[in-house]
């Protein structure tokens, strides 16, 4: 098939992107079902063009507006291949020069990275790397051991991709992939196996970072290796052209890094809350960055907090400098406000898509460097911290001559389009200036012809101007075209006037679009010449870059400290965790907040907490967590003061409900989590479990929470909070020798529970459901009922614990020895106290026996349980 559409389908047939724009003129066209998907998508216009006697539908964008659709197609998770036109010896010809993926979109404005991802599985783990082409990052990392595939999901989370290139192997990983889905919003995209081979793959990254550098980073396995090398590969396929951006390697330092897992990351609200919002998450409260550099660097020291004190205390220096300097502060934020993103801009000009604007917003932003600098160094409080080293971190010599040579190139307020001209300062090149000297002479030709010609002529009104379909003219009102000599040629007639020409003038209007033309042909080249000299300092914009956004987030916790009246915390390599009045840093912004203290040391390393429903558990723990969190990134804490002895991981264990919309069984996802915690956590952790074991059984529930407790206080040693409902755990503190118990306050005075919100040493003796029950406008009667069963158990419970004096009438737990006795090892008495055989049973007894073996505990729920419990005890009693 020939012809526009016919070329289309050709193209079309030659890439394996979801949709294809093809440039015809001065449209993008799209044709057939992507014409129906684009128009349904972006809400376009469908046409019909007709081909060899069939009629295809067809909708188009104008060249100029094709960014915001493509963006738009692209944040959907379409893949749409680019087809440009340029001209041949005998007309046009299209070719596919870019294809533009989730990963690979350049046009990004917002303060989000964009990651794009490789996983590739191997026999002992997994190797990944994640590259964000807006900023040129590139990073690498590795999974292995047991639980690899929880880190490789906390990975995931981390990084939060929006592309993800699966390794050849994992393609065949049907539930894997199925949970990376469920983990990501990421598209999935297959490329070629060939691209993830090790050889090619290491051959790609030597290239891209040097020799040396792939060296001493030290990659630790073939498959991260393999998952950098497909990445490079697909970066470089999809014409993107971003990869002379990409200048460094990063690797996790190990040893350094806090291990912080998907789920800890979810259950803590880092970046957002369990409900996907950004707002309410901690970033979200705690972000006063100016720029969005700024913003995408605090968000990733929230998930990356380190355990270096020298890196933490020279952070805290900075905060605290900029908390005391508070005017200098505010400057420092107003300076870095509107600056522009030298990260991104490094990788626009490498791709080619930077424009004079986006470079003269690099050159103001360059010259902010030394600025920030003096400011700093000539304020004793901001000189004595760390934030003087931070600043002259890039080389001074070389920022300020590239900042020189791109600001004596461009002119002060450039134009948005480069093909223009008017972007290149005067001075800079002497062809351009002749150019401009002549065109300039030539306009002010045209500027004073009227004048001329009006004394030459008498006539007085007489205009020179220009529109585009007539050029140049002169114009004369039809009350003196009398007047006109004759070498005045008619062009065009009017209702009050006449245009005309002179050949002088149609000499000059020659003239002037020859000098316009060379003048936008000479400009762009030389812009495109400075594009690449940027482009070519990428490494050095990067580093001035992350400075800027260093020196934004360090204001920023500063400012969020003196806002909210936090303290400096006190850190030291390992130990106890003290915390004096602390607060939970999110939810004190919408709360009259009570402060708590805490103190989890050497003789008190376990602290089990009760207390009512609702009455502040998780909040307590989870504070906890975020201030040694904030205190590993070097920010101030809410609290009056924090000892913070570094942690190496913090692992949270709380509800689950989200999972559950993902099909997974509520216990299953529980026991995998508490399973990765047992396996993880070292004696430097800090470990947070709340509620463990509620997902299944009441016995089976406290049995595993009583072994869990048990194996963290006596292996693995912890610094643990545990909330729980399970009084009978509360006793586990009588045992073992580090475990404490805490209970948050309430009021009953009034008859009602008043929350108090306050932590008190010692264990609860009851639980306040039915009081949550009733405030949740449960029915009257099914509340009264409650408080009757309650008590009725409440007594028997008595009984129980002092294991034995009364009629054990069903499992008992036993506290003294952490283990359960069935009806089935105890058979009941009969009346006379001796124990009776099976064949012994009344009637009665007989029945509830069987109605015992036979109830499905897991099945029945609370309340009916214990209805039917008293429903035996009666039948028993009346026996
Ligand atoms: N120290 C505090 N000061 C003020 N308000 C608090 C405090 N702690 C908790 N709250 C408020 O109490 C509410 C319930 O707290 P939280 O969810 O921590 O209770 P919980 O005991 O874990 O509940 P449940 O056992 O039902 O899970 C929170 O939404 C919070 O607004």
């Amino acid at each position: 098939m020939t012809g526009i559409v016919g070329e289309f389908f050709d193209l079309k047939a030659d890439t394996d992107a979801d949709i294809l724009a093809m440039q015809v003129g001065d449209f993008y066209e799209f044709f057939d079902d992507d014409a129906e998907l684009v128009a349904e998508e972006l809400d376009l216009k469908v046409s019909q063009k007709s081909s060899h006697g069939s009629s295809y539908p067809m909708a188009g964008v104008p060249v100029e507006d094709l960014t915001p659709y493509l963006t738009a197609l692209v944040e959907r998770g379409y893949r749409v291949a680019v087809a440009d036109q340029h001209e041949t010896g005998d007309g046009h010809a299209r070719e596919i020069t870019r294809v533009v993926t989730p990963g690979t979109l350049l046009e990004r404005t917002d303060a989000d990275s964009q990651y794009l991802g490789a996983v590739v599985a191997a026999e002992d783990g997994y190797g990944l790397a994640f590259a964000d082409v807006t900023t040129g990052r590139f990073h690498v990392s590795s999974a292995a051991g047991e639980d690899a595939e929880d880190r490789l999901l906390a990975e995931l989370y981390r990084f939060d991709p929006v592309e993800v290139l699966p390794g050849p192997e994992l393609r065949a990983e049907d539930a894997l992939l199925e949970r990376l889905r469920n983990r990501t919003d990421a598209t999935f995209t297959l490329h070629t196996a060939e691209s993830f081979a090790p050889g090619r793959a290491r051959r790609r990254l030597r290239q891209q970072f040097g020799e040396e550098t792939v060296g001493s980073v030290g990659i630790e396995t073939e498959a991260t290796v393999q998952a950098a090398g497909a990445i490079l590969s697909y970066v470089e396929e999809t014409g993107v052209g971003v990869l002379s951006s990409m200048t460094r390697l990063q690797t996790r330092s190990s040893g350094d890094h806090v291990a912080l897992d998907g789920t800890t990351q979810r259950n803590l609200e880092l970046t957002e809350t369990m409900q996907g919002d950004r707002s309410g998450s901690l970033l979200d409260t705690i972000d006063h960055t100016a720029t969005s550099a700024g913003r995408r660097l605090l968000s990733e020291w929230l998930t990356q907090p380190r355990q270096s004190i020298d890196e933490l205390q020279r952070r805290q220096s900075a905060v605290q400098a900029l908390a005391e300097a508070a005017i200098e502060r505010e400057r420092i934020q107003d300076l870095l406000s509107g600056t522009g993103d030298l990260e991104r801009l490094a990788s626009r000009a490498a791709s080619g898509s930077a424009d004079a604007r986006d470079v003269r917003a690099g050159i103001e932003t360059l010259g902010l460097l030394p600025e920030l600098l003096d400011l700093v160094e000539t304020n004793e409080t901001l000189g004595g911290s760390a934030l003087p080293d931070v600043l002259s971190r890039p080389d001074r010599e070389r920022v300020e001559s590239l900042r020189a040579e791109l600001d004596a190139a461009l002119v002060d307020d450039p134009p948005g389009t480069i093909t223009e001209g008017g972007i290149i300062a005067r001075g800079y090149d002497d062809e351009l200036d002749e150019i401009i000297e002549s065109h300039e002479e030539a306009l002010r030709w045209i500027e004073t012809l009227d004048e001329r010609e009006k004394r030459r002529h008498g006539i007085t009104h007489l205009t020179v101007d220009r529109n585009k379909t007539d050029g140049y003219y002169i114009q004369v009102g039809n009350s003196e075209t009398d007047a006109v000599p004759e070498e005045y040629e008619r062009i065009k007639s009017l209702k009050n006037s006449e245009r005309y020409t002179i050949p002088e003038l149609d000499e000059r209007e020659r003239e002037i679009l020859r000098l316009e033309e060379s003048r936008h042909e000479l400009e762009r080249e030389l812009f495109e010449e400075i594009r690449e000299t940027v482009s070519a300092h990428a490494e050095l914009l990067q580093s001035v870059g992350r400075v800027l956004a260093e020196t934004d987030v360090l204001a920023s916790l500063a400012t969020h400290a003196v806002r909210n009246d936090w303290s400096r915390p006190t850190l030291r390599p390992s130990g106890p965790l003290r915390i004096e009045a602390g607060r939970h840093p999110v939810v004190e912004q919408t709360t009259e907040f009570v402060p708590n203290d805490l103190a989890l040391d050497d003789d008190r390393q376990f602290l089990i907490v009760t207390g009512p429903n609702m009455s502040g558990k998780s909040t307590y723990m989870r504070q906890a967590a975020l201030i040694t969190l904030l205190a590993q990134i070097g920010s101030f804490v809410p609290a009056r003061s924090a000892e913070i002895g570094v942690v190496d991981g913090i692992y949270t264990r709380v509800g689950a409900l989200d999972e559950l919309a993902q099909g997974r069984s509520t216990f299953m996802v529980e026991m995998q989590e508490l399973s990765n915690i047992l396996h993880s956590a070292t004696e430097d952790s800090l470990v947070i479990l709340d509620e463990v074991g509620r997902g299944t059984a009441t016995y089976d529930g406290i049995s595993i929470a009583w072994a869990a407790t048990e194996y963290l206080h006596n292996t693995v040693r912890a610094k643990t909070l545990f909330a729980t409902h399970y009084h009978e755990l509360t006793s586990l503190g009588d045992h073992l020798e580090r475990v404490g118990n805490v209970h948050v306050a309430v009021d009953e005075s009034s008859g009602d529970v008043t929350f108090l919100r306050t932590i008190r040493e010692g264990p609860t003796d009851r639980s306040y459901g039915i009081h949550v029950a009733d405030l949740a406008g449960v029915p009257e009667p099914v509340v009264e009922r409650s408080r009757e069963v309650l008590e009725r158990l409440r007594e028997e419970k008595a009984i129980e614990a002092r294991g034995g004096g009364g009629e054990p009438v069903q499992a008992v737990f036993d506290l003294g020895s952490g283990e359960f006795a069935t009806a089935g090892t105890e058979p009941p008495r009969s009346a006379d106290g001796s124990r009776a055989g099976a064949s012994g049973l009344s009637d009665d007894q007989r029945a509830v026996l069987d109605a015992i073996s036979e109830l499905d505990v897991n099945e029945t729920p609370p309340v009916e349980l214990l209805a039917t419990v008293q429903e035996w005890q009666d039948r028993l009693q009346d026996d």
